[in-house]
C-alpha cells in the first residue's frame, strides 16, 4: 500500500481520536471503485442481494418501515479479489485505530447495500445489545455520481452544546465514511436514485 495511503489513514484516525468520526473525500481510487460497483451490480442482477432486517438471531425481523435497503453479506472466509483487496485496506484502518484509540479491534464483517429510489433508515445505533461487539462503523460509498437532489443523504446526529448537531453527508463515490457504532445515532434520509454503498463494522471479537 502507497505512503499517501498510510498518511490519509493516520490523519483520518486521528480525526476519529478526537471526535468519534471522520469523513475522507476519495479513499479509493475511481478505478478500484468502478470495479467494486461491477461486482456490486452483477451481484446484484443475480439476485443475490436480500431485504436487510433489524436485530439479531431471535430478535431478527424485517421492517420495510425502519429500513428498506437489500444487502448483501459478504463471506470472510471466501471473498472475491476486489472484497479482499478492501479488506486488506480495512485491515491497516483497524491497525492504525488499534495503535491510535486502544480499542482491541479484532474482525471485520460487511455487506454491500442498495437502497432503491424512495427508501431509508431512520434514525439507529448501530451498537444495540445483540451486537455489542460492532465498536466501529465503515461505509464506503460506490455511486457514480450524486447531487442533493437525489437525497439520500447519510444524516449523524453529533453532541454539541445545544445538545444535537446534524450533519448530512452526501453517499458520493469514493467517500469513506468511519465513526464509533456506540456513540453516534445516524439515519439514511429518503434516496430518490439507487443508492450503493459497502456498509461495515470492524469488531472487537474474533471470527
Ligand atoms: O449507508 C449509510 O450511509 C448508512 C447505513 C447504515 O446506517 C447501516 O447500515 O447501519
Ligand atoms: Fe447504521
Amino acid at each position: 500500500m502507497s505512503e499517501n495511503m498510510d498518511e490519509k489513514i493516520a490523519d483520518m484516525v486521528q480525526e476519529v481520536y478526537q471526535n468519534g468520526y471522520a469523513v475522507l473525500d476519495n479513499f479509493i481510487t475511481e478505478n478500484f471503485r468502478k470495479l467494486l460497483l461491477d461486482e456490486q451490480q452483477d451481484l446484484l442482477r443475480h439476485g443475490q442481494f436480500r431485504h436487510a432486517g433489524i436485530g439479531k438471531g431471535d430478535a431478527f425481523s424485517i421492517r420495510p418501515e425502519i429500513r428498506s435497503d437489500k444487502v448483501m453479506w459478504m463471506d470472510s472466509f471466501n471473498l472475491t479479489p476486489l472484497q479482499n483487496q478492501y479488506w486488506a485496506m480495512i485491515d491497516q484502518v483497524r491497525t492504525s485505530i488499534n495503535q491510535r484509540c486502544f480499542l482491541g479491534l479484532r474482525s471485520f464483517e460487511a455487506h454491500f447495500a442498495m437502497y432503491p429510489p424512495g427508501s431509508f433508515y431512520l434514525r439507529h445505533l448501530d451498537q444495540f445489545h445483540q451486537v455489542k461487539y460492532r465498536v466501529v462503523t465503515i461505509i464506503l460509498y460506490l455511486n457514480d455520481s450524486w447531487t442533493p437532489e437525489d437525497g439520500g443523504a447519510l444524516r449523524m446526529y453529533l453532541p454539541s452544546s445545544e445538545g444535537e448537531e446534524i450533519l448530512d453527508i452526501y453517499p458520493e463515490g469514493g467517500k469513506l465514511v468511519v465513526f464509533l457504532s456506540a456513540e453516534i445515532p445516524h439515519e439514511v434520509m429518503t434516496t430518490y436514485k439507487e443508492r450503493i454503498s459497502i456498509t461495515g463494522w470492524l469488531r472487537d471479537i474474533e471470527y
